[in-house]
């Protein structure tokens, strides 16, 4: 039997093909130019065999560790054909996560606890799991591959990885623990090695199995208006307005939760002073890329450094959630929960680690209405009554989408006009990392945040 680190050195060559076509794959932005074996681990012998495996992906001297799960058989289960990676050695290799014979191990080993190589498998004190359960991937893959085991648990496979806890577990763990009504519980996790260090790569949590996305439902909302004859918002039966409050009310509770379990602390004139820095640094970069959001640069410049006359002890910083919008909010028979603690896959992962104002995450929700309304536009000829029924509904789901979270959240220090500048230079910037995203993932959409920028250029809000 083949050496398995020497099988990936083998595949390294297939590898530098296969990964940038990987819906997960975050350097999409260059071409791979080596891939090699950080550490490779049999936890199937055999074949089939099942491998994990980290590799290190270099990119022009940006060298970043993504993790696979490999599988190999001569006979390869019927997979789909983006999953085949190549000939390893004398069997066919292929990421493993739709291959049910073998990921049902993964669940296996957490129930049992312990050590493999240098992974180590755990449960959360006190949750005993059931085994024998077999694993399909979820279908909506995005950041990370989530492998769904007999309707009961989720297991969410990160992708990028970095040394040290994830934030999405740390974060769980902590909501748990204070007893937070709007998350899936963590029940269990996968540790490896990442430069000698212990690194998240894998968190179980409970499945919710009737719950729906808020992308979903809200995008339903917006159809049902605009093939209805009703001209208003409200008077449409799919109305969202009532949803989007609770949301307000259920994402401040959240803050709260973290605030208590974690602390908070004011923020200082040098914070601020960091803050408008990164904001003009991410407007300079992106603009370079995208020409069309250099003409917006100057209001945009001017809103961030507004934010230097901002009363800084009055903004509280904490763990947030980071990347909030509405396909990370699921509706469930008990209400609203929140998912992927993780932040904006994009930034460091000491950006993410950070303290924030909650304030972004309010922020990253309004421009998810903002989204929900505008991208049924893509695409569609000029229609004067389908746009102003959008901003309609943009503007009606945002306000009560604000309102659920300011009553819930009556304890914030920050003065009203303090709060106004934030909010709009936190949504402004959120859109320029939106449009850095579009223009990456789905140039079709890059006209929705940057329709958002020139509206609020044009003091339309
Ligand atoms: N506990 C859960 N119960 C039901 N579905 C879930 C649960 N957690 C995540 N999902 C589904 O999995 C999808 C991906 O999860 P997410 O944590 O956002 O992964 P990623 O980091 O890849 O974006 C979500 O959009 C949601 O549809
Ligand atoms: O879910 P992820 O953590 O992978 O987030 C990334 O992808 C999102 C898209 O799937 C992207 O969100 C943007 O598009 C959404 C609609 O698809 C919209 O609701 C969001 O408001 C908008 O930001 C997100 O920015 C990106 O980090």
């Amino acid at each position: 039997m083949i050496d398995p680190r020497v099988l990936v050195e083998e595949l390294a060559t297939d590898l530098k093909h296969w990964l940038p076509e990987q819906r997960w794959f975050a350097g999409k932005d260059r071409p791979v130019t080596t891939v090699r074996p950080l550490g490779v681990t049999e936890l199937v012998e055999g074949d089939p065999q099942l491998l994990h495996v980290v590799v290190e992906v270099d990119q022009d001297g940006r060298r970043e560790p993504y993790q696979l799960l490999v599988g190999r058989r001569t006979h390869p289960p019927e997979i789909a054909s983006t999953s085949w990676i190549g000939a390893g050695g004398e069997l066919n290799a292929y990421e493993a996560s739709g291959d049910a014979d073998l990921t049902s191990v993964l669940l296996e080993l957490m129930a049992r606890g312990g050590q493999v190589g240098t992974l180590s498998f755990e449960h959360e004190a006190g949750v005993e799991l059931d085994t024998g359960l077999r694993a399909r991937p979820i279908t909506s893959e995005q950041s990370n591959t989530s492998l769904v085991y007999g309707g009961q648990y989720i297991l969410k496979l990160f992708r990028k990885l970095s040394p040290g806890e994830n934030k999405d577990l740390v974060l769980h763990r902590a909501l748990q623990k204070i007893g937070s009504k709007h998350i899936a519980q963590p029940l269990g996790s996968i540790t490896g090695e990442l430069d000698g260090e212990p690194a998240t790569v894998g968190m179980l949590q409970r499945f919710v199995p009737d719950a729906v996305d808020g992308w979903a439902m809200a995008t339903t909302s917006v159809r049902d208006l605009m093939a209805s004859q009703d001209r208003h918002a409200e008077e449409a039966g799919g109305d969202f307005a009532g949803e989007a409050e609770r949301l307000g009310r259920a994402v401040a509770e959240v803050h709260a939760d973290l605030a208590k379990a974690l602390g908070s602390e004011a923020a200082d004139a040098a914070e601020l002073e960091r803050t408008v820095r990164a904001m003009v640094a991410r407007l300079e970069t992106v603009a370079g890329q995208v020409p069309e959001l250099a003409e917006h640069a100057p209001m945009l410049r001017a809103a961030f450094e507004k934010l230097r006359g901002v009363s800084a002890d009055a903004v509280p910083m904490q763990y947030i959630h980071g990347d909030l919008h509405l396909g990370q909010v699921l509706r469930t028979v008990n209400g609203w929960l929140l998912i992927d603690f993780e932040g904006e896959p994009a930034a460091p992962v000491e950006e993410r680690q950070a303290l924030r104002s909650p304030l972004r995450d309010v922020a990253g929700m309004l421009r998810s209405f903002d989204y929900a309304a505008q991208q049924m536009l893509v695409g569609q000829p000029d229609d004067v009554e389908l746009e102003q029924q959008a901003a309609e509904w943009a503007a009606r789901n945002r306000a009560a989408f604000y309102k659920g979270y300011a009553v819930a959240r009556e304890d914030t220090s920050v003065s009203p006009g303090d709060q106004d500048e934030l909010l709009r230079a936190f949504e402004l910037d959120k859109a320029i990392y939106e449009v850095a995203y579009e223009y990456a993932n789905r140039p079709d959409w890059l006209g929705v945040p940057l329709a958002s920028i020139a509206r609020i250029a044009q003091g339309e809000a």
